[in-house]
């Protein structure tokens, strides 16, 4: 796997040869149950790396910028099968993560993954992220919500941002054309107490891939009554 070891040394990832053989690891485990049951649409190896490790790994750099905390707090809003946030926390064990889904297929091989790769610092929270964002355990506890190819900003945000405390970052992945979907979520990321921080736009390393990352502050509490229920979230977007 040299493309492998050629995206490790771009992201600068501590101790790569470790982390290396544990993505091997848990690229074959996810390959694998992919035969049996749909957890992503991409088989090939190449692939993988560029789509799903520098995908989640163009993360790091947002996390190691804010020096809060050593062991920072950080929850993945509709993880699937663990990407963005386990491909992360492996490149960074200090890391706290919580991998948060509401398929209880897809946390059951998540905590099968956390099994066979024997690491510490990962829950996995079958619920949906709204619910979440309403218990009391959850709510305003995060310093890092990440997100990829869950729902629109709009929706997201109102998902997102009650998960986050004051000063926490909410990074949104997205594709490169997101500037509607901004406009659309200007709205909702005032009333929920965020402010858009910065949008970053650039190309995964070793391929014509293009992504942005939406870099949202939360500067506010959120108002009690948000989230709202499922029904409204998504038929009435703040
Ligand atoms: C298209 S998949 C993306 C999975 C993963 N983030 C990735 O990029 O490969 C979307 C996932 O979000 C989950 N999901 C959708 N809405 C959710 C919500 N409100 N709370 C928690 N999970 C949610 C779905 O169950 C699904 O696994």
């Amino acid at each position: 796997m040299e493309l492998l070891d050629k995206v490790l040394e771009y992201y600068k990832v501590k101790n790569p040869l470790v982390v290396k053989q544990l993505f091997i690891k848990y690229m074959n485990l996810v390959l694998e149950k992919n035969k049996l049951f749909n957890l992503t649409a991409i088989e090939n190896e190449n692939e993988f790396v560029v789509k799903h490790i520098a995908d989640s790994l163009s993360l790091l750099k947002f996390i190691e910028e804010d020096n809060s905390y050593q062991n920072p707090v950080a929850i993945d809003i509709g993880s699937g099968f663990g990407a963005p946030g386990l491909f992360v926390k492996i490149a960074m064990p200090r890391l706290n993560i919580f991998l948060n889904d509401s398929n209880k297929k897809k946390c059951k091989f998540m905590n099968e993954v956390k099994e066979c790769l024997g690491i510490s610092g990962v829950t996995v929270v079958c619920e949906r992220a709204e619910i979440l964002g309403r218990k009391e355990e959850f709510r305003e506890k995060f310093r890092f919500v990440f997100a990829r190819a869950v729902d629109r900003l709009n929706v997201l945000c109102e998902y997102a941002l009650p998960l986050l405390e004051i000063g926490g970052v909410f990074l949104a992945q997205k594709g490169f054309e997101c500037e509607d979907e901004i406009d659309t979520a200007k709205n909702a990321i005032e009333v929920l107490g965020g402010e858009i921080y910065s949008i970053e736009k650039f190309v995964l390393p070793y391929s014509e891939e293009k992504r942005s990352i939406i870099v949202i502050k939360k500067l506010r509490h959120t108002p009690s009554n948000f989230p709202r229920n499922t029904k409204q979230i998504v038929k009435k977007p703040l």
